[in-house]
C-alpha cells in the first residue's frame, strides 16, 4: 500500500486518469457478465441486439483497460527513472561520513536490489489495479442481483480475506527480517570482485570465505525466501479454496436457505466464477508488491539527504589568502566496540605558495585530517575559516571548491568530467607528455580517455592530470607518490610540486617518503590523532606554523 501511495503522491493527475479508465474497464466487465448471465438464463433475447451489446461492452472493456494499463505503465516507468536519478543524487548529497557508516554494500544493495524490487512491484500496480476494479465491478453486480446474498458474500469474503491475510503477512515479515542478509550478500559480492586475487591465490582462504561467509549468507536468504514462499503458497491456495467453498455454497446450500431465484443464483455463480481469475492474480501479486514495500522502507532507513537539484553551479575560487584550522576534531565510533579514534584538536594555517607535508605512522590520522581539511567531514568541534569566514553547512560546498585532491583510494573516471573543452585542450597534451603518458593514453575532444586499463602508477598519474587541470588554489595529495617509480618520484617531488608552489598554490602532501621531506616548507606530524612537534623541514622553510594542541 505504501508503494501505491508513493506512486499516487508523485503523479496525482495521471493516477486519476488511470483510475478512471480502470473503473470504466471494471464496469464494462461487470456489465458484460450481467449480459452473459441474462442471455444464458433467457431473461434477455439472444438476437442481434444482444449480440451488439455484448460486442460493444467487450470492445469498450478492452479499450478502457488498455488505456488504464498504458497510463499506469508510463507512470511507473517515469517514476522508476526518477527514483534511480533521485537515489543517486541523494547519495551524492549525503555527508560522506554517513555514507561510510552505512557501508558501500548497503548503498549497492539499495541501488540495485531495492530499486529492482520497487521496479518489479511498481510494474504490477497497473495489473493489480485493473484486477481490483474488475473485482469491485463484479461485487457491484452481485449487490444489484441480490442484496441479501451480497451481505452473506461480504461476510464470507471478509472472513476468507482475514484467513488469507494471516499467512501472507507472516511471509512478508520473514522477508522483511531477511532484508539485512541482502546487504550482507552484497558485501560478499564485493569480497568476490575486489578480493578476487587474494581468494584465487589461497585455496584455504577461498574455502573459508565460501564456508564462513558466502554460503551462510546465501543460505540464510534462501531459507527465508523458501519459508516465506510456503506462507505465500498457503495464503494463495487457501484463498482459491475459500473461493471454491463459496461457489459450492452458492450452488448447493443457498437455494435451501436463501430466498433467491434460479436466475439470481445463476448470475451469482457465473459472476463468482468470473471473479476467480482476477482474485487469484491479485493474491499472487500481493507478495511481489510487499517486496517493493520492504525495499521502500529500506531506502527510507538509509536517511539520505534530500537532493540539491536547485543548487546553482558554483564557480571555483581563483585564490585565497589564509585558511585557518581552529581546534577541529573528529571521532570514529564503532558499533559493538568501545575503542574509538579521536583526531585533534588540530590548529594550523595554510597560505598560498607553500608546500606542507603531513607525516605520521599508519593510522595516525593523516587521511582523516585531509577529509576534514577538504570539507568532506564536518568537524565535531572547532572550525575552519577561509579568509576569515567560518565554514558552515551553508557554504561548505563553496569551500570545497578551493580544493583539488587525489586520495590514496582515488577513483579514475573514464573521462575528464567537469572541465570545459577549452580548459582541457590548452594544457592537455603538454601534461600527458610530462606525466609520460602520451604514448599510453589519448584523450579525445569530449575528454574521454582511450583506456583506463593501466598500471596503478599510471592510473595515479592520470588522476594527477585530472587534478592538475582543475586548477584550484589548494592541492592535496594523499600518498600520491607511493606507487611511483624512483624516477617519477623525483619528477613529482622536485618538479611538479615546485611548479604548483610557484603558481601560488597551497600544496598539502601526505607522505611517508622521508627522502623528500626537505622539499616541504613545513612538516606537520601526527601521532595517534595528535599534532607533534615536527622534524625540521628544509633550511629555507618558514617557521613552523602548526601548533600543538594544548
Ligand atoms: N571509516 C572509518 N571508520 C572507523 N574508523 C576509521 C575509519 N577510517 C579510519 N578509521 C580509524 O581512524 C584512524 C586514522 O585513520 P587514517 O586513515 O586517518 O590514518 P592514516 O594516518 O591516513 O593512516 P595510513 O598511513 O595507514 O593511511 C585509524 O586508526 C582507523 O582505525
Amino acid at each position: 500500500m505504501k508503494l501505491v501511495l508513493f506512486l499516487i503522491q508523485r503523479a496525482k493527475g495521471r493516477f486519476a486518469l488511470a483510475t478512471l479508465f480502470g473503473l470504466l474497464g471494471g464496469a464494462m466487465s461487470a456489465a458484460l457478465i450481467a449480459v452473459i448471465s441474462n442471455a444464458l438464463s433467457g431473461a434477455t433475447p439472444t438476437g442481434p441486439g444482444g449480440m451488439l451489446t455484448f460486442a460493444v461492452l467487450a470492445t469498450l472493456g478492452l479499450v478502457t483497460r488498455f488505456f488504464s494499463q498504458v497510463v499506469l505503465n508510463s507512470l511507473h516507468q517515469g517514476e522508476l527513472q526518477r527514483l534511480r536519478l533521485q537515489l543517486g543524487r541523494q547519495i551524492l548529497a549525503t555527508p560522506l561520513r554517513r555514507l561510510e557508516e552505512a557501508g558501500p554494500h548497503r548503498l549497492q544493495s539499495a541501488l540495485s536490489n531495492d530499486i529492482q524490487a520497487m521496479s518489479s512491484s511498481m510494474g504490477l500496480i497497473p495489473v493489480i489495479f485493473i484486477d481490483l476494479t474488475v473485482v469491485l465491478g463484479c461485487l457491484g453486480y452481485m449487490a444489484w442481483l441480490s442484496s441479501s446474498s451480497f451481505l452473506g458474500t461480504v461476510v464470507f469474503l471478509l472472513v476468507g480475506g482475514l484467513i488469507y491475510w494471516i499467512p501472507q503477512e507472516r511471509g512478508v515479515s520473514i522477508v522483511r527480517q531477511a532484508h539485512g542478509q541482502q546487504s550482507l550478500l552484497f558485501k560478499c559480492f564485493r569480497g568476490i570482485t575486489d578480493g578476487i586475487k587474494e581468494l584465487k591465490l589461497n585455496q584455504a582462504r577461498r574455502a573459508a570465505f565460501i564456508k564462513e561467509s558466502f554460503e551462510p549468507t546465501t543460505s540464510a536468504l534462501h531459507h527465508a525466501h523458501v519459508r516465506a514462499s510456503r506462507y505465500y503458497a498457503a495464503a494463495t491456495n487457501w484463498g482459491t479454496f475459500i473461493f471454491l467453498v463459496f461457489i459450492g455454497l452458492m450452488i448447493y446450500a443457498a437455494p435451501h436457505v436463501l430466498d433467491v431465484s434460479a436466475k439470481e443464483l445463476m448470475g451469482y455463480t457465473l459472476t463468482a466464477l468470473y471473479l476467480q481469475q482476477p482474485l487469484t492474480t491479485l493474491m499472487r501479486n500481493v507478495p511481489v508488491l510487499s517486496q517493493g514495500n520492504i525495499a521502500l522502507e529500506h531506502l527510507k532507513k538509509l536517511t539520505l539527504s534530500p537532493p540539491d537539484t536547485s543548487a546553482p553551479l558554483l564557480q571555483a575560487p581563483r585564490s585565497f589568502e589564509r585558511l585557518e584550522v581552529a581546534g577541529i576534531t573528529h571521532t570514529y565510533f564503532r558499533d559493538n566496540d568501545d575503542s574509538r579514534f579521536t583526531l585533534g584538536p588540530i590548529h594550523l594555517e595554510l597560505v598560498p605558495g607553500e608546500i606542507v607535508f603531513i607525516i605520521g605512522g599508519n593510522g595516525s590520522g593523516k587521511t582523516t585530517l585531509a577529509k576534514l581539511l577538504t570539507g568532506l567531514y564536518t568537524p565535531e568541534a572547532g572550525e575552519l575559516r577561509i579568509d576569515g569566514r567560518p565554514v558552515t553547512d551553508e557554504n561548505r560546498e563553496q569551500y570545497q571548491q578551493y580544493f583539488s585532491a587525489v586520495f590514496s583510494d582515488f577513483h579514475l573516471f573514464d573521462s575528464l568530467l567537469g572541465l570545459a573543452p577549452a580548459e582541457r585542450a590548452q594544457r592537455l597534451q603538454g601534461y600527458l607528455e610530462r606525466l609520460q603518458l602520451d604514448k599510453k593514453v589519448s584523450i579525445n575532444e569530449a575528454g574521454v580517455l582511450s583506456t583506463t586499463d593501466l598500471s596503478l602508477g599510471q592510473r595515479k598519474r592520470l588522476a594527477l592530470l585530472a587534478s592538475w587541470l582543475e586548477d584550484r588554489p589548494i592541492y592535496l595529495f594523499d600518498e600520491w607518490a607511493a606507487d611511483q617509480d624512483p624516477a617519477f618520484k623525483n619528477v613529482f617531488y622536485l618538479e611538479l610540486l615546485q611548479e604548483l608552489k610557484r603558481a601560488g598554490k597551497s600544496v598539502v602532501v601526505i607522505s611517508h617518503d622521508n627522502h623528500y621531506f626537505h622539499v616541504a616548507d613545513r612538516i606537520i606530524q601526527l601521532d595517534s590523532g595528535r599534532l607533534l612537534e615536527a622534524p625540521s623541514a628544509s633550511p629555507k622553510a618558514e617557521p613552523l606554523r602548526a601548533t600543538v594542541a594544548s
